[in-house]
């Protein structure tokens, strides 16, 4: 963003002019959300850079619509054009406190004392008064990023503000795009000022490395269409490999998400206890029973003809005991996609090999650090293009904003979600449905890679309608996978 800027001051824009017109789009919002009419007392936080220049735009021009508006700035040194912008507002008789507390009867509080200039870790008195104000039940708004969040990796720099609002100016700054940001920057949204496309591009290139995951985008990959002239193995053919006689469930609900990416022929190998349950659940499914081990693990895969499928989707609910599977699967020349105990499998066999095909990692947290244990992942986007680079395989990372890093350096994230994932088995649905799509763009020589975003796009969007319907809490896991063709309807 700086160098942006840069270019577009260099060009001949007064720096003044853009903070004027960025900070009057800011205050047109904030009125167009909190109109005179529901509120009056505005408190507005400045800081010695910018975003504090921007809160001074915002506290005049709010004053000028009749709000009563209080300025606290806790700062002796502003930049130049801060400083105007404060000698202006006291000139007008905008009050400035010298105490936080002044503002608790605020009714909205405007947060402008760091955006993406910050620096270091905040101190005393900075740190005490954003405690203070996170105490206080009013809501605030934070100007381009809640102060003393850093604006790539989103990590809290000693204390931040915890923003009900947060209004991004230009380009989303990449801690919008992080979990651990996410508490603090409450709703997200974008205020656009012209930056000119050729000065975008110039500095971050016409495809940027990271992309936010759109709905145009997953329509586009989508295998919405099939030729009038088709037949089941033309369609696709997933052999899912899961399940044990402890974990009944994962298999299940792997199957389920199959079956709702559509795809042309399922098989699905099994303990031989579990037959009769998958049999009974997918009658469409080929059950593929195969010698249990006797903690009820798959114990091999028979004399299976790995060959004849489109995709291999290996993992949930197998149990760690399952490693001659995960060795058989991993020989395989055929896109695989691994998670759950697989992936904890591979961790145990101490190196991930190199595969002639399309290899697909789906870990969370937990079995990422078991995958990667030397990969810091405090910054999760920097932390999957690195396990992608070092693994060569596409790695989609789980969570609220679940990252999916190609070998190759490009990012994908999905930006829309629900928490209503956060519940077990929705995982084991996303590799069925994963699986499905694969199996599918294979079989029609379509890309491969660019169906991992779109199964997690999918997943995301069938936990957002579920949830819409049926709140945060009725998103079990089954019901989920009866909302995945819904939400592409919708
Ligand atoms: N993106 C854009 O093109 C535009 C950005 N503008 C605003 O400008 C902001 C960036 O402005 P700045 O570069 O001045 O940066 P900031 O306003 O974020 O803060 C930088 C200032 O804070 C000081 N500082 C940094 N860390 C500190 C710490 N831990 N404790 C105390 N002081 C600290 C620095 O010395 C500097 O004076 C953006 O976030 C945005 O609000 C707008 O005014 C205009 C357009
Ligand atoms: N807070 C959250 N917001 C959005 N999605 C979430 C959240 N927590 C988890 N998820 C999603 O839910 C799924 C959980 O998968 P996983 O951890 O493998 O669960 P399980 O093994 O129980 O199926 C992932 O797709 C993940 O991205
Ligand atoms: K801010």
């Amino acid at each position: 963003m700086r160098d942006i800027e840069g270019r577009v001051f260099a060009a001949g824009m007064p720096v003044a002019a853009l903070m004027e017109k960025v900070a009057g789009k800011i205050s047109q919002r904030i009125q167009a959300l909190y109109p005179l009419s529901k509120l009056q007392r505005v408190g507005i936080l400045v800081g010695p850079g910018h975003n504090g220049g921007d809160a001074l735009v915002v506290a005049r021009e709010l004053h000028f619509s009749g709000y009563q508006v209080l300025i606290y700035c806790p700062f002796s040194k502003l930049k130049d054009l801060t400083a105007q912008h404060a000698q202006y507002t006291k000139s007008l008789g905008i009050r400035f406190v010298e105490r936080v507390d002044l503002l608790c009867d605020c009714q909205l509080l405007i947060d402008g004392l760091f955006g993406f200039g910050l620096e270091r870790s905040l101190s005393e008195p900075i740190t005490m008064a954003i405690e203070q104000l996170n105490c206080c039940s009013t809501p605030i708004i934070s100007i381009d990023l809640p102060s003393g969040l850093h604006t790539d990796t989103g990590e809290v720099m000693g204390k931040a503000i915890r923003a009900s609002r947060t209004l991004c100016l230009g380009l989303w700054k990449l801690a919008f795009l992080q979990d651990r940001a996410l508490d603090y920057i409450g709703e997200a949204e974008l205020i656009d000022f012209d930056l000119p496309l050729t000065d975008i591009e110039a500095v971050l290139g016409s495809l940027p490395d990271v992309t936010r995951f759109t709905t145009d985008l997953a329509h586009s990959s989508l295998p919405l269409h099939r030729p009038p002239v088709t037949h089941k193995y033309q369609q696709g053919h997933l052999l899912l490999i899961c399940g044990s006689r402890q974990y009944a469930g994962g298999a299940i609900l792997a199957g389920l998400g199959a079956r709702g990416s559509g795809v042309g022929m399922l098989s699905i190998a099994v303990p031989t206890s579990l037959k009769p349950i998958l049999t009974a659940k997918l009658p469409e499914a080929l059950v593929i029973e195969c010698p249990e081990t006797e903690t009820g693990a798959i114990a091999h895969l028979r004399d299976l003809d790995l060959a004849k499928y489109s995709a291999i989707a290996c993992g949930c609910g197998i149990t760690q005991d399952a490693i001659t599977v995960v060795q058989s699967v991993l020989a395989a020349e055929k896109p695989l996609i691994l998670d759950a105990d697989a992936l904890n499998i591979l961790a145990s066999l101490g190196e991930i090999p190199r595969r002639q095909s399309l290899t697909i990692l789906t870990p969370h947290a937990g079995e990422f650090k078991r995958l990667f244990p030397q990969i810091n992942l405090n910054n999760r986007i920097n932390a999957s293009c690195q396990a992608a680079s070092e693994s060569s395989a596409v790695v989609l990372l789980k969570g609220a904003r679940t990252i999916i890093a190609r070998p190759n350096g490009k990012v994908d994230i999905i930006v829309e979600s629900t928490p209503a994932l956060a519940r077990g088995g929705s995982g084991d649905v996303l590799t069925g449905l994963m699986g499905g799509l694969i199996a599918l763009a294979n079989c029609a020589q379509k890309p491969l890679e660019s169906m991992v975003a779109t199964a997690a796009w999918w997943h995301a969007q069938a936990a957002i309608l579920a949830a819409r319907e049926r709140t945060e809490l009725g998103v079990d896991a089954h019901t989920l996978t009866e909302y995945l063709i819904r939400a592409i309807l919708s």
